[in-house]
């Protein structure tokens, strides 16, 4: 088996998924031609083409956050949303992953509220659990580039429909344009959240800002997203490194996103090294597929060509990602499933 086959074949877990970067080009289309048939206008038009951010492209990381607005236009009423949402994760399932975390910031729009947002989401979330056999469930996302006000909102939110369901929203997290905002502003919230019982991630580290990461990293999320500024040689220094060593905090990796907003240089020169040179906990994810036009599959491809991890270290890698997952009652079931495949394979 080729190792292009043997990552998709490979069942994985998908724990830093965002629905409105991982829209497919084809997902878009279908969203613009909806919106079209019932005469809602959309922004998308100019900007499709241009939506993907290929290689050799001169974007940074806070030029990706315009594109994001292209995305939006498109999941600004229920059906688009929901539509979006639900070939999402069938995209998702047939790239061989057989759980995911979806992660999105509920809105208000013309077409409808932040209330309404989330429960198009839980209700494609429902129907996708009967009808496919990824198993799917739900971060809500503060952006924290928005007032501290819309994050105590969102966390009310978030927490109301923990309650209800409990095995579908299961936890919350902070990401948004990581120079814009303060984590501080919304710690409160995220606090709020935890005790109501919904586990935490933020993102942590995409610029270097150590006295951030000290914070961020002192709250003890259950993950953190990147984590690329914290050892010395990427941005952060000897204090953020050992907090990161001495608290084992879980590591969402996504190797395209930060080549292709330059926050790292090349592939090779990755932080991945460090990390799993000193054992830390390490998810590979995608961030944003649509965006950074890539897929899991991809993402363990480049991981084993870049670091040389052979076929039963990534299987390996995708085991291990199951003890960091928020919907703890299927870490059994994934679990095994993961080790059948590394049984059958003779891995
Ligand atoms: C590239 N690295 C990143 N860093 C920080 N935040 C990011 C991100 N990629 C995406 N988002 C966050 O996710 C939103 C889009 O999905 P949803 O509308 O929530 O579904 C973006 O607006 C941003 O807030
Ligand atoms: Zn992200």
């Amino acid at each position: 088996m080729d190792l292009n086959t043997f990552c998709r074949e490979l069942p994985k877990i998908e724990l830093h998924a965002h629905l409105n970067g991982s829209l497919s080009r084809s997902t878009m289309l279908q969203l613009q031609r909806y919106l079209a048939d019932f005469g809602v206008s959309d922004k998308s038009n100019a900007f499709l083409d241009e939506f993907q951010i290929g290689s050799g492209d001169r974007r940074n990381l806070s030029d990706c956050f315009q594109v994001f607005n292209i995305a939006h236009s498109l999941t600004s009423t229920q059906d688009t949303l929901a539509m979006a949402t639900a070939l999402t994760l069938k995209e998702f399932e047939d790239d061989g992953c057989c759980y995911i975390e979806l992660r999105s910031t509920p809105r208000d729009t013309p077409h409808m509220t932040s209330r309404q947002y989330i429960e198009t989401l839980i209700e494609t979330l429902n129907t996708a659990n009967t009808n496919l056999s990824i198993i799917s469930c739900l971060i809500i996302s503060i952006n924290r580039g928005r007032l501290p006000s819309e994050g105590d909102g969102i966390a009310d939110l978030a927490i109301e429909y923990h309650k209800k369901y409990p095995n579908l929203v299961v936890g919350i997290e902070l990401s948004g344009n990581p120079t814009v905002g303060k984590f501080q502003d919304f710690v409160p919230a995220l606090q709020r959240a935890r005790e109501a019982g919904l586990k935490v991630t933020l993102h942590c580290g995409e610029i270097s800002n150590p006295e951030e990461v000290s914070d961020m990293l002192m709250f003890k999320a259950d993950r953190i997203g990147h984590g690329i500024c914290i050892h010395p040689n990427y941005g952060g220094n000897e204090s953020t490194w050992n907090l990161l060593c001495n608290y084992q905090i879980p590591v969402e990796v996504c190797l395209t996103s930060n080549i292709n907003t330059k926050s790292i240089l090349q592939y090779s020169s990755h932080h991945f090294k460090e990390l799993y040179g000193a054992n830390i906990p390490i998810i590979l994810c995608t961030d944003d597929k649509g965006v950074f036009a890539t897929s899991l599959s991809q993402e363990y491809s480049i991981c084993a060509e870049t670091f040389g991890l052979d076929a039963s270290k990534l299987a390996r890698l995708s085991l291990k990602a199951c003890d960091y997952i928020f919907m703890t009652d299927k870490r059994k079931i994934l679990r095994e499933k993961i080790l059948n495949f590394i049984n059958k394979n003779e891995l």
